[in-house]
């Protein structure tokens, strides 16, 4: 995409989702120097309707060569500056389904606009002030949302939360350097710089990028989620488990050892944390062709797994092939269910102790156990970081890591200042927490970032 950056034009592409399931509208958005005229070409709007920003118009989309009637639409004109991308946009809301958004595009690539790459509407808005970059990579979290929290979570970015008290601290950062760098352009000047007033704000920064940085976990898992995979022997009641969790019937149970063939996998949500949960056919020596398949695919889906529920028989207790199938997920992130308590008055001895792992009492067939089993996986998930993120804001890995860059920098900094080292020296550190701050937002940022950044959202975006 990197060509794009220098690359400017009029671009167009569909906006809404081209999928099996169609939307009952589809949006071909186009943005560019070129927009107002392609609605020219393309659209015509009866009666005395006025063609203004932020307007809608009601009319029909035509191909010029032909005259032949493409659809029945309602176009959006919103003029430069007053657009998402700060050029002249124009959207045709199309009806849904493919054919209709598709032609209009088709008839906006003759017309003078090009296709766009991903990403690219936003990227405009970036480059042309709109966005900074928390806020352009809040846009693509929010499209990719997958629980509620997560979206809310994005919005704050969105909203700006992210980029404004990083911009703060990033202004202080700059008023520091200038009176350090006052005294070694001016020494005779002026008078002696407070050390104690420079090291108390490069102090305080510090503290700020902590708590900022604490959130990073908890970004991490709203956006990608977290994968569980609920293994154990055959029968103990895996599927049964599934269904209770996700209060449906998703997977097949019988009374039959060996029902579950293949990995059946549920969308959950715990504490507004996404949660991919996989049921997996029974762990066990076979010579069944299709179920030895199962079982193979049960372990590799207990390997690619954050969080792996091993399940046992309350009324079995702990057995042999149990022993057998720990072996193998002992060192994963593990919490023990002990399924059917129903079945008995205590609870089975295990061969280790809760502080080893966490363990589940659960009557899966009752619906029984599973709010402490999602006690049981926020606490193995969340280290107190999670807690410590008392606000919406939940950072990523490339802001992050441009973060603890600034922090590392800053930590130099006062090193610096406690050896006695020359100003000059004061100022690299400095220039370098400034430079890594820039990144976060995007002031200082180099193509292949925006190239990586951009380049991860959906076409139309
Ligand atoms: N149809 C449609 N829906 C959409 C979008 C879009 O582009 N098209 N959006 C895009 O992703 C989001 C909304 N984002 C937008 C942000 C700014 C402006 C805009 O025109 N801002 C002007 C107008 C404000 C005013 O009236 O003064 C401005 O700020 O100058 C439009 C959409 C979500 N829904
Ligand atoms: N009493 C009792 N029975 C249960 C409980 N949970 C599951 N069962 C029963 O145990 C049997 C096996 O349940 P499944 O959920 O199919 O077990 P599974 O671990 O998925 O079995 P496979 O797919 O064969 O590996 C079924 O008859 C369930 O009704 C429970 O909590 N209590
Ligand atoms: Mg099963």
């Amino acid at each position: 995409m990197s060509e794009s950056l220098t690359k400017g034009g009029t671009i167009a592409a569909i906006a809404t989702a081209i999928v099996p399931q169609q939307g009952s509208v589809g949006i071909v958005r186009v943005s560019g120097s070129a927009a107002l005229k392609i609605a020219e070409t393309l659209f015509r709007a009866p009666g005395r309707q006025i063609w203004e920003s932020h307007r809608i118009l009601y009319g029909h989309i035509r191909c010029p060569k032909t005259q032949e009637l493409v659809d029945e639409a309602l176009l959006l004109i919103m003029k430069a500056p007053r657009s998402f991308t700060r050029e002249d946009v124009v959207e045709f809301h199309c009806h849904g389904g493919i054919m209709a958004v598709q032609q209009v595009l088709q008839l906006c690539l003759e017309h003078g606009a090009r296709l766009a790459q991903p990403g690219e509407f936003s990227l405009r808005a970036f480059l042309n002030g709109r966005l900074d970059l928390t806020q352009a990579e809040s846009i693509a979290d929010l499209v990719g949302a997958k629980s509620a929290a997560a979206a809310q979570s994005a919005l704050a970015g969105l909203q700006g939360k992210l980029a404004a008290p990083i911009r703060k601290l990033r202004t202080t950062c700059l008023d520091v350097l200038a009176e350090i760098e006052a005294r070694i352009d001016f020494e005779e000047d002026l008078p002696p710089l407070d050390e104690a007033k420079t090291s108390w704000e490069i102090n305080h920064i510090l503290a700020e990028l902590s708590t900022i940085l604490a959130t990073a976990d908890r970004g991490e898992l709203l956006r990608t989620g977290l994968k569980v995979a609920i293994v154990g022997r055959p029968n103990v009641g895996k599927s049964s488990l599934l269904n209770a969790w996700s209060r449906s019937d998703r997977a097949i149970v019988t009374d039959l050892p060996g029902t579950t063939r293949d990995v059946v996998e549920s969308q959950l949500v715990v504490g507004g944390i996404p949660v991919q949960v996989l049921d997996t056919a029974g762990i066990r020596e076979t010579e069944d062709k299709v179920e030895k398949i199962g079982v193979e695919r049960s372990r590799a889906a207990a390997k690619q797994a954050d969080l792996v529920l091993l399940t046992i028989d309350a009324e079995s207790g702990w057995t042999e092939e149990d022993s057998e199938i720990y072996e193998q997920v002992k060192h994963r992130q593990l919490i023990i269910i002990i399924n059917k308590i129903d079945l008995v008055k205590t609870i089975p001895e295990l061969p280790f102790s809760s502080e080893v792992h966490p363990i589940v009492a659960a009557a899966a067939a009752f619906d029984r156990g599973i709010e402490d089993l999602e006690t049981a996986i926020l606490d193995a998930v969340s280290g107190e970081n999670l807690q410590a993120a008392n606000s919406d804001l939940a950072i990523n890995q490339r802001q992050a890591a441009a973060l603890t860059k600034a922090k590392i920098s800053l930590e130099q900094c006062t090193d610096t200042m406690s050896n006695k080292l020359p100003l000059d020296f004061w100022t690299i550190d400095l220039r370098g927490a400034i430079q890594a701050l820039g990144e976060v937002t995007g002031e200082e940022v180099t193509e292949s970032v925006l190239d990586r950044i951009f380049s991860r959202f959906c076409i139309g975006k």
